[in-house]
């Protein structure tokens, strides 16, 4: 409750600030000058008052004769405004009124906190309204010293609560202001009251310390003369010094006192010099505010800069950026899911009757329909054993005639068995459609993917920041490019060119080339790179580690924001409290795409499979995501480390168990039925989904609506990495070559062809070794550059050029 009323406090109060001028530097300066002067007119003009008052009074209700002379030091005007304030207004306490516009002034000047001037005016005025009423208690004989306004309010208030009444209230108002303005509490009074206590008793002591000094000192010197007079040894010093210690001891009696004073009072002397610092040193605490002023001055300025241009809006420099209209999708199931009645009946006769044959009795089946497929859940009679129906797999199939059948027993978080039945017909899902649905139009995620819908019809949305990277798999033909598709269309329908963008490797050369004419809108590349979707193998290695590279800048970023994640970090620049000039950008997200990744693996292994690992290790937090397609998801491709750091996958139709269970550690993806059909996991549970289509025409489509529009001045520049196989290679010493250098020179250049693998077959090197060489020849300009998965064209045409090469370089 007391929230909800500070809440529906608070929300009035901003309202109230939103209109908040903000002046220009010469504004404030004539504001300022104004506001000091006006203080002293007014301050003038009321002293001016207290002697010429009476005489101008008969001259107020002729202001504008300019016949009519009046005494006041500041003419007609001052008698006017003394008159207002002091006769008929609040009488000496106006002085205040002088005092804050002269404040005021100053802090419009001095740039100063503006709450701060409101907590004066607040407090002044209400200090002006107390004075005046007791003014007017106490100078009912003088109306001049509380005001017209304070003596009615005292006649007002004395009818009703009478003069004790009166004194009453005015004590409670001295007290609550001082309680709220001060923080008085009563402890702090009775601290007070102790300190004042412990100080006189200080005072005391230090009082007996003074006379017994000179007294000790007698005595010393006393001593020392008898000393000297009698010229006393060691041995008959101590009866002489006997009772001149004795008093010594008892005079220091009360200081030991002082210093070793019991826990209570050490602490009542801290809060002494506390009071003493607030009371004494009013300077001192004006610095610490202004120093808290400074650490709100950079808040304010965040919130200035927000409240003046309102929260940083990263899509504003593509202002007029229009997203694909869903026209631009085409409709694939307009008829809905079509399966017949006849057809559910007969599937489920059969698997009663099949499972029936094996004596297992069934208590209730119910039928769910998907778009592809058919779930038939069914609750076994009690005391049937789970694994006799999972064995059954290939019977309840061939009872059915049908491919693709999938048993899950059970299914998880209901006591049922299902089983998966593929439709006799199959209804494409559309792109169009799970665009348009509610779910994905609506959701807030950062990176919403529809996938396509389930086995009860439902839109799938997930979002890809969550998962953090994807791994789709599946064999050939079986649905991955329209899958990859379907990832990037749900992006692009989603999310602004400011906000994400996609580094797109597709050595397969024809997939995603069409994403070329989006470049300047989406895409990311490395700085002077021809075209922005990388086909080439060489470009993937220096792409990935660019990525690391950014990976790694924007983890320097978000440390010197303070935030953990880019969601934060973004939210933070949005609302401007991070500093351009400190190098601070808005940071897209970056989708990073890699159709046909075992290809990539078997050219460049380890170079790619490096910054990979790296990449889904690391880069989840600051907002880069790998997605990657492959074929063949054997485990030299799909590595134990890629996939640990691949919590969500993808299988499209597999031909083998074993393949299955390298994509999703189980089995199932063999028994889908292809054309789209998938099973998705991110974890424990797996989910079969039929992948909304999203035919080739359609991207077209799609990106030539967004490429026509207006775009950034170019792709989103990744950091630039400097390759080891021209940097290094390039300047390899003649001495450190290998000392088979000539001979693979000369197996290169008699086969003509640049190949490590060549050089391993013929010399019987290791892959290291012949890499190495490999390197040595292309600095000495034998070989050609790294071609990617084609060998390296050889320089030298045969073995006389060689010769001469060789001689020439010494
Ligand atoms: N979700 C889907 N719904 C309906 N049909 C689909 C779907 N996905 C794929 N298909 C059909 O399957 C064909 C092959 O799909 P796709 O090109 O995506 O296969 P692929 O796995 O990428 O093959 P490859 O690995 O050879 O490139 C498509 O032309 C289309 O006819």
């Amino acid at each position: 409750m007391a929230k909800t009323k500070t809440k529906a406090k608070k929300a009035p109060r901003k309202k109230v600030k939103l209109p908040s001028f903000k002046l220009s530097n010469q504004q404030k300066l004539v504001l300022g000058s104004f506001l000091i002067i006006l203080g002293v007119v007014l301050f003038i003009a009321f002293l001016s008052f207290f002697f010429t008052g009476e005489a101008d009074q008969s001259t107020l209700s002729q202001f504008a004769s300019r016949e009519i002379e009046t005494e006041n030091w500041l003419s007609k005007s001052g008698a006017w405004l003394s008159d207002l304030f002091i006769q008929r207004g609040f009488g000496v306490p106006s002085f205040i009124f002088a005092g804050l516009s002269f404040l005021s002034g100053v802090y419009v000047l001095m740039n100063l906190s503006r709450e701060k001037l409101k907590t004066h005016w607040f407090w002044g005025i209400l200090i002006i309204i107390w004075l005046s009423i007791l003014l007017g208690f106490f100078g009912n004989n003088n109306a001049i010293l509380g005001g017209t306004i304070g003596f009615e309010i005292n006649s007002y208030l004395q009818d009703f609560i009478g003069k004790i009444g009166v004194s009453l209230l005015l004590l409670f108002g001295l007290i609550t202001y001082l309680a709220i303005r001060f923080n008085l509490t009563f402890d702090s009074i009775a601290s007070q009251f102790n300190s004042a206590k412990a100080n006189l008793k200080d005072e005391l002591s230090d009082m007996k310390e003074d006379l017994i000094v000179p007294l000790d000192n007698n005595l010393s010197e006393e001593a020392e003369a008898i000393k000297e007079a009698f010229n006393v040894s060691e041995k008959t010093k101590t009866p002489v010094e006997t009772p001149i210690q004795a008093p010594l001891e008892k005079v220091m009696e009360p200081v030991q006192t002082k210093t070793e004073k019991p826990p209570v009072e050490a602490a009542t002397t801290l809060e002494v010099k506390i009071a003493e610092e607030e009371d004494v040193d009013e300077d001192l605490e004006m610095k610490v505010v202004e120093s808290q002023e400074e650490v709100s001055e950079t808040d304010n300025l965040a919130n200035k800069l927000v409240e003046d241009f309102g929260q940083f809006d990263p899509t504003l420099e593509l202002g007029k950026y229009q997203f694909p209209p869903l026209d631009l999708l085409k409709q694939y199931d307009t008829g809905g899911i079509t399966i017949n009645q006849e057809e559910l009946e007969e599937n489920k006769n059969k698997i009663v009757a099949t499972l029936n044959n094996y004596k297992i009795g069934i208590s209730s089946i119910k039928a769910t329909i998907g778009p592809t497929v058919t779930l038939y859940e069914i609750v076994p009679e009690a005391g049937v054993r789970i694994s006799k129906i999972k064995n059954l797999e290939d019977d309840i199939a061939l009872s059915l005639a049908a491919l693709g059948i999938r048993i899950i027993a059970p299914i998880p978080g209901k006591g049922t068995i299902g089983i998966e039945v593929p439709n006799k017909n199959s209804t494409i899902v559309s792109m169009r459609s799970v665009i348009a649905s509610k779910k994905f139009q609506t959701s807030e995620m950062h990176l919403p993917i529809a996938l396509g819908k389930t086995i009860s019809n439902e839109t799938f949305v997930v979002d890809l920041a969550k998962m953090p990277h994807l791994l789709m798999a599946g064999a050939t033909g079986q649905g991955k490019s329209v899958g990859l598709n379907a990832v990037l269309t749900s992006l692009l329908y989603k999310k602004h060119p400011a906000e994400v963008k996609f580094v797109l490797v597709d050595p397969k050369k024809v997939e995603l080339t069409l994403f070329n004419k989006i470049e300047r809108h989406y895409l990311a590349k490395l700085p002077d790179d021809g075209d922005a979707i990388i086909t080439d193998n060489t470009k993937v290695i220096h792409t990935l580690n660019s990525l690391c590279i950014e990976m790694d800048n924007r983890y320097e970023m978000l440390k010197n924001a303070l935030c953990r994640n880019i969601a934060e970090y973004n939210v933070k620049f949005k609302a401007r409290k991070l500093n351009p000039n400190d190098g601070h950008q808005y940071l897209p997200y970056i989708v990073l795409v890699v159709d046909e990744f075992a290809d990539l693996i078997m050219t460049a292994g380890k170079e790619v499979e490096t910054p990979v690992a790296r990449l889904a290790q690391l880069a989840r937090a600051i907002g880069i995501h790998l997605i990657i397609a492959t074929q063949r998801p054997s485990v030299n491709v799909i590595t134990g480390i890629i996939k640990a750091n691949f919590p969500a996958r993808i299988a499209f139709r597999v031909s083998s168990k074993i393949d299955s269970r390298t994509i999703l550690d189980a089995g199932g993806a063999d028994q889908l039925i292809g054309r789209g059909d998938m099973l998705y996991t991110q974890g424990n549970d797996m989910i079969r989904i039929q992948c909304a289509f999203v035919d080739t025409p359609e991207v077209e489509k799609i990106v030539d609506f967004i490429g026509a529009q207006k775009a950034y001045p170019e792709a989103y520049l990744l950091p630039e990495f400097v390759g080891e196989e021209s940097g290094t290679s390039l300047d390899i010493d003649i001495s450190d070559r290998d000392k088979l250098f000539k001979d693979a020179a000369i197996v290169i250049v008699t086969a003509q062809q640049g190949s490590a693998s060549l050089l391993q077959r013929k010399l019987k090197l290791g892959y290291n070794r012949a890499g190495r060489i490999i390197d040595q020849l292309e600095a000495a300009g034998i070989v050609g550059p790294f071609e990617g998965s084609k060998a390296r064209q050889v320089l030298v045409t045969d073995l006389i050029a060689l010769d001469q090469h060789l001689e020439n370089e010494i």
